[in-house]
């Protein structure tokens, strides 16, 4: 299988602290791969430093192949990177659907014609629909992103990072702050994401994450204590005493 994203030793201080020490990971096409390990372990970091927002100090960072270690976010996001925040990061007046076709706008170039209508590039129109619908929001396509429920901008956020037709995506903690009664619906949505996408979720809902993964990733003190299937993670003594056994 392809890898899409490879890192290579990954070193992160800040000051005194050393917050990733020596991460390397793969992802592959199709891999679900959850980021797990107790608060502080180091997992937003690593993620901010996969997504351009930090550097790291040593090591790097490889997308399909090309050295991106040193690539601003938006470049990083046209060579096939999305991801979505932990904190929502939406345009809370703009209906949904034109937020996502915004996103596709700016995905073709042509954010110079946001001015003009969307009938004026009617497959980019199509896809925006098309998007809604895979994630549930069809029938909010005209509602601001502020009016919706927290479950639903989070499913905004994903139609967004998707309308990038990224190869990997990264999920900061998709179900952070979403009620119980939501959730159903967001797991819906991250089942229904492209087969052959790459995706990297943190996570602290171990329900989700066993249900999701095919592959977990154990942080801890900013390395990797352990990776693997499920399975093999779940009966890790390591693991359960660092972080399942809490
Ligand atoms: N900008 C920063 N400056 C200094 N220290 C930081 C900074 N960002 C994070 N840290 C520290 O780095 C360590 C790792 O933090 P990080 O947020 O990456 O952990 P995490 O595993 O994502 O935690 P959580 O599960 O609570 O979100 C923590 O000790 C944190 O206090």
């Amino acid at each position: 299988m392809t890898v899409l994203l490879e890192l290579r030793s990954l070193d992160k201080r800040f000051g005194g602290l050393h917050v990733t020490r020596g991460v390397s990971l793969e992802l592959a096409a199709g891999d679900r791969v959850a980021l797990i390990g107790p608060n502080g372990a180091g997992k937003s970091t690593l993620v901010n430093q996969i997504g351009g927002v930090l550097q790291p100090d040593a090591g790097s960072i490889h997308l399909r192949g090309v050295d991106v270690t040193r690539m601003p976010q938006p470049k990083r996001a046209r060579a096939g990177l999305a991801r979505t925040f932990q904190i929502t990061t939406l345009a809370p007046q703009l209906p949904v659907q034109r937020q996502v076709e915004l996103a596709l706008l700016e995905r073709e170039g042509l954010t110079h014609c946001v001015w003009r209508s969307i009938d004026a590039y009617p497959a980019l129109q199509a896809e925006a629909q098309e998007l809604l619908v895979r994630l549930g929001l069809r029938e909010h396509a005209a509602t601001a992103t502020e009016d919706l429920a927290y479950g639903e901008q989070r499913l905004v956020e994903m139609a967004l990072a998707l309308a990038l037709k990224p190869k990997v995506l990264l999920l900061d903690e998709p179900m952070a702050g979403v009620p119980k009664g939501d959730g159903a619906r967001l797991l819906a949505a991250l089942d229904a994401l492209p087969r052959d996408l790459a995706v990297l979720i943190i996570e602290h809902d171990m329900d989700l994450v066993f249900r999701l993964a095919t592959r977990i990733v154990v942080l801890a003190e900013g390395a990797v204590l352990a990776a693997g299937d499920p399975d093999t993670i779940r009966r890790d003594p390591k693991v359960r005493t660092a972080y399942l056994g809490h």
